[in-house]
């Protein structure tokens, strides 16, 4: 049995295939439209989803594409399970966590044992922490790397994003509008999570999300492309056996 997981952040839409020779992919939510599902769902008998945004469009889609097919189900999560075993809530209204968040910890935990900081480098740049007898022990929610720029494009009449301007990706101080605020934001983002990996130097970093692969060779980390998708494919025996 092949099952297609499915990450649908704030941004974009990620997901895995997982068969003998696991399949990986990413898209834009305006793209979804124009993938080739027939060769996408052969074979699969079971659709998982962890969705964070309000995706209507991709939950509609979805259904068509089940509707179409025999043997094929649709599951769809929007919010952690309160009580799976052997996780341990830290949020008084556990359905309130982003299930990517809760996910993430999940797929961290199949990769190491002890005490965790799952970074999150997405939309919003999130850190939890996952102690390790699994109990969530809370964590940070930021604005991420785009939203942070973003922000300053926005809320100011003269921070403008000049065309004839270019960002060097790197983090000495900006010379012009656009280096200025790029470099910032990510001076904000490596600060933000280096203060945290120092004071908490017992826990191990698992950093993942779209800007995550910059922040994890900034920091000297690894970095884990597809830590809420380890989680979904975790959560799927137990999960399904409720269904
Ligand atoms: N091709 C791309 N399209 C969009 N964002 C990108 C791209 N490449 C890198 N990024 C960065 O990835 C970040 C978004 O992260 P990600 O792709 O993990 O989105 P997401 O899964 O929607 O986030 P979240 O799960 O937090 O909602 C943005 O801040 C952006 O800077
Ligand atoms: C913080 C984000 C946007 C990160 O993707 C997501 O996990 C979310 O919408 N969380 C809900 C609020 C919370 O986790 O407390
Ligand atoms: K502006």
């Amino acid at each position: 049995m092949s099952v297609l997981l499915l990450d649908a952040g704030n941004t974009r839409v990620k997901w895995k295939k997982t068969t003998s020779a696991p399949t990986f992919g990413r898209c834009e939510y305006a793209e979804l439209q124009s993938l080739d599902w027939d060769s996408l769902l052969d074979g699969v008998e079971r659709i998982l989803v962890a969705c964070v945004g309000n995706q209507e469009f991709l939950r509609e889609l979805l259904q068509q594409q089940v509707a179409i097919r025999h043997n094929c189900v649709l599951h769809w999560i929007d919010q952690p399970l309160p009580d799976l075993s052997g996780f341990e809530h830290c949020y008084p209204h556990p359905e309130r966590l982003g299930v990517d968040r809760w996910l993430a910890m999940l797929g961290a935990r199949q990769h190491r044992p002890g005490d965790l900081l799952v970074i999150d480098a997405g939309t919003a740049l999130t850190i939890d922490f996952l102690s390790t007898a699994n109990h969530h022990d809370g964590g940070f929610i930021v604005p991420g790397l785009a939203m942070t720029r973003q922000a300053l494009w926005q809320n100011t009449r003269r921070v403008i994003p000049w065309q004839d301007e270019q960002d060097d990706g790197l983090l000495a101080p900006g010379r012009d509008t656009l280096q200025c605020v790029s470099a910032g934001a990510r001076r904000q983002q490596v600060a933000f999570v280096r203060s945290i990996m120092d004071d908490y130097p017992g826990h191990s970093p698992f950093i993942t999300g779209g800007d995550g692969d910059w922040l994890a060779t900034t920091l000297g980390q690894p970095y884990w492309p597809e830590l809420v998708l380890d989680g979904l494919e975790t959560l799927c025996a137990g999960y399904f056996s409720r269904c």
